[in-house]
């Protein structure tokens, strides 16, 4: 006995959560080398201005943004912290105790996200390692289709089967297509895995899974009938956009079984084409508020239905820094995004390893991590509004009164109950507020906050739950949250929390760079804008810098973009804006261009990522500037002035199963080996832009050889020249690549027509001066 109040005494002092500073004293004494550097190349332009014509004054803008850019990057990563999280101590510590969680799964459209992969996600979290009548998982449709009511049902039933075996043997991934992959690393238990039971369970709940997967693609390509009546029947005559609320409890944990199953509901909300539905931020609404009248727990986590769970042990890790940290430090838990889909040496630039790496754990530094909008972990109490400061402590005490509860919160009375539990218990949440017993008696007050017209005249969007007006409603909702004082966490357990998708083709990274940037942009020049709120609001200086660093990202084109057709204008005006190769200064340009790249490529070396993955993420961000972030920045004005609306293009995920598919030939599959990475196209205007930079700095490099040397050019011009060539050869690829590798005839001619303009006022003004 006494040993043991010992070792209870003794675990209690461990820590659950360890904030480790991390030493980069080289870095910063690199970094300070180069801001020196550009801000004596800064000066030397300024002294010289008058000696030289506008590319040098127009070179003197660009690199005064690129300085202040730079300078916004160095303040993001001056002071890195890691967090350790240690969920053993915690299970021995808390046990039963543990707090409630609501889970939220997003999907908006069965064709862009097959129901398999949700299906997935869903088992890996149905699976995860907590006690199971602590939680409940509520899966959000906001494409109303009965073929992901379907496949949830079916995946119920196989969650019978997958959650006790990934227990009992212990399996660290529980997303079964990834677990079944071919992949030993990813399918081997912690368990007993050589026992003969294992394997004889083992190939029956495969072939189970395979059964699954059938029956989902066959009601999907219909080949199995498959009817809108009897469960499904709401979905008879439903448009996407036009159809009343669907709300199905699939599947209740009527006994509480901590190693059953938790609880899973589908939610369909109601849209009407005259009320906005706001995407994905609108959907988290609504997950929020049916949650909030059927569970009700104090923490929820959100996932995209691409991002399974990757790590069994992710509530535990969540919960260390949760309970272990004090509740003003941890306002959120984000875990980065990371995938399983990713191409060798990113060659479309988009995993953001690096930036993971770096600027992540830099944010962890000041006040955290921004909301990522997947893989994050929230507290109920703070996306109903509330905050832990004196002030709004007193607000608190206010919100028990009816009349005010009525109007912010909406007109549910089962919802304004949530809402005092939520307000009056502890901040870490340990008396569990499960809801009512009974799920299915719940469901009618489901259907009242579900509807479209609920967040009429309500403080939803604003000042409660996630923030309305941005396409990046995560970053918007986290910088609220930063903006009430808190600190958010960032969790990244070994192995990686969640697995999402990344796009692997050309369109599909424009899209999906081209929204973030529309929507950063959204916030930037907002009421919302980081400026105002280290001003009004609690947001840390140094946060803000960085905040307003990640949203003037889509900016970066105009300057980028000037910078890259300047050599090209000097060659064919003849003209400069770099000085000449014989003068000393240029030794300062030289020692600037590669300390600065340097740097980089290092930060590339120590997260284990290759040269070529740092060559194609730097030419990324040049094709970047010229297309996705420049129709990012238009998209956003044309919004601004009443043109053209800004939508979520919800990004085309590929088929959980397409990496395993047997059915490529071998012939096929050589084809997509030796293609893979390979930049695509399609005819979107967004390819016009880089087709035309590319055209021009041919040209140019073509005349010079024509016409010989220009006496004001020099070698530097030409090096930047081909330097732009360089980044730009997918394009170059392109224009000889067939079927869905070459760019289109359309966009050959618009961009060689515009070439020709360009090519021939770089002409006249040479000509007149
Ligand atoms: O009207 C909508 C549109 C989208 N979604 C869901 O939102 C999630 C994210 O959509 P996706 O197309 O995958 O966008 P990504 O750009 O890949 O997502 C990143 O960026 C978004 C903000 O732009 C965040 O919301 C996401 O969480 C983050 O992963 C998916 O689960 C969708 O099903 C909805 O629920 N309703
Ligand atoms: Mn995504």
């Amino acid at each position: 006995m006494a040993t043991l109040a010992v070792s209870n005494h003794h675990r209690h002092n461990l820590p659950l959560c360890e904030k480790i500073p991390i030493r980069n004293n080289l870095e910063k004494a690199i970094d300070l080398t180069t801001l020196l550097l550009l801000i004596s190349l800064l000066l030397y332009r300024l002294l010289h201005l008058s000696h030289h014509g506008y590319p040098w004054l127009l070179a003197f803008l660009c690199e005064s943004w690129f300085t202040f850019d730079f300078i916004l990057g160095v303040n993001t990563k001056w002071t890195p912290l890691d967090f350790k999280t240690h969920p053993q101590t915690l299970l021995e510590r808390e046990g039963a105790e543990l707090p409630a969680v609501d889970l939220y799964v997003t999907t908006a459209d069965f064709v862009l996200e097959p129901p398999i992969m949700t299906v997935n996600t869903v088992l890996s979290l149905l699976a995860v390692e907590y006690p199971a009548q602590k939680l409940a998982c509520y899966v959000s449709d906001d494409g109303c289709s009965a073929l992901v009511l379907y496949s949830l049902i079916e995946a119920s039933e196989f969650a019978r089967l997958w959650a006790p075996f990934c227990r009992k043997y212990d399996v660290q991934v529980r997303a079964p297509f990834r677990y079944f992959s071919n992949d030993d690393a990813v399918s081997t238990s912690g368990g007993d895995v050589n026992s003969s039971e294992f394997r004889l369970e083992w190939k029956q709940i495969k072939d189970e899974y395979e059964k699954l997967k059938r029956k989902i693609e066959q009601a999907i390509d219909g080949t199995a009938p498959f009817e809108l009546s009897g469960e499904y029947a709401a979905f008879a005559n439903t448009d996407k956009s036009d159809h009343p609320s669907i709300i199905k409890v699939i599947w209740e944990n009527k006994e509480n079984l901590p190693d059953g199953l938790p609880h899973l509901v589908y939610l369909c909300r109601e849209k009407r084409p005259i009320s906005p539905h706001h995407y994905k931020a609108g959907a988290m609404n609504v997950l929020t508020r049916v949650s909030g009248v059927m569970t009700n727990a104090p923490f929820m986590l959100n996932v995209d239905c691409d991002m399974f769970a990757n790590n069994p042990k992710i509530l535990l890790h969540a919960m260390c820094s949760i309970l272990g940290l004090k509740p003003e430090d941890c306002a959120f838990v984000q875990f980065p995004q990371a995938f399983y889909n990713e191409l060798k040496d990113d060659p479309f630039g988009n995993q953001m390893a690096v930036a993971f790496e770096t600027v992540w754990r830099g944010m962890a530094g000041i006040q955290g991590p921004v909301y990522a909008g997947t893989g994050c972990f929230h507290r109920r109490k703070l996306i109903y509004g509330f905050s832990l400061n004196e002030a709004d402590n007193k607000a608190l005490r206010k919100v028990d009164d009816e009349t005010l509860l009525n109007k912010p919160f909406g007109n549910s009375v089962e919802f304004m109950d949530s809402v005092a539990k939520t307000f009056s218990e502890p901040v870490n949440g340990k008396n569990d507020n499960i809801g009512p017993q009974d799920l299915s008696s719940t469901v009618q007050a489901a259907y009242h906050v579900a509807r479209c017209g609920y967040e009429d005249a309500t403080a939803w969007g604003s000042k409660v739950g996630w923030k309305y007006g941005s396409m990046t409603e995560d970053v918007l909702t986290g910088m609220k949250i930063h903006a009430m004082g808190w600190k958010s966490v960032s969790c990244m357990p070994s192995p990686p929390g969640f697995l999402g998708t990344v796009p692997t083709t050309g369109p599909a990274v424009m899209t999906q760079t081209k929204r973030w940037i529309a929507g950063l942009l959204q916030i930037l020049f907002s009421k919302n804008s980081p400026i105002f709120a280290t001003f009004n609001a609690k947001l840390q200086f140094r946060q803000c810098l960085t905040y307003t660093w990640i949203l003037i990202w889509g900016l970066r084109s105009i300057p980028q973009l000037c910078y890259a057709v300047l050599p090209a204008y000097c060659i064919i005006a003849n003209s400069h804006f770099l000085p000449k190769a014989y003068e000393p200064v240029m030794v300062l340009f030289v020692a600037q261009c590669l300390i600065q790249n340097l740097q980089i490529l290092r930060s590339y070396h120590r997260c284990g990522q290759s040269v070529c993955a740092w060559w194609n993420n730097t030419r990324m961000g040049k094709i970047n500037a010229a297309t996705s972030m420049l129709f990012g920045v238009v998209s956003f004005v044309l919004n601004l002035v009443g043109i053209s609306d800004i939508v979520f293009e919800v990004t085309h995920k590929e088929s959980a199963n397409s990496s395993t598919s047997t059915d490529a030939t071998d012939n096929n599959k050589d084809n997509m080996a030796v293609n893979t990475g390979r930049f695509t196209f399609d005819k979107s205007p967004i390819f016009v832009p880089p087709t035309t930079l590319l055209f021009v700095q041919l040209t140019a490099l073509g005349l010079s050889l024509l016409e010989g040397a220009r006496d004001r050019v020099g070698l530097g011009e030409y090096l930047s020249s081909v330097w732009v060539v360089m980044c730009f050869w997918p394009f170059v690829r392109g224009l000889f690549g067939k079927g869905k590798y070459g760019i289109p005839l359309s966009t050959l001619l618009k961009s060689a027509v515009f070439a020709l303009i360009f090519v021939h006022l770089c002409r006249q003004t040479s000509a007149t001066g």
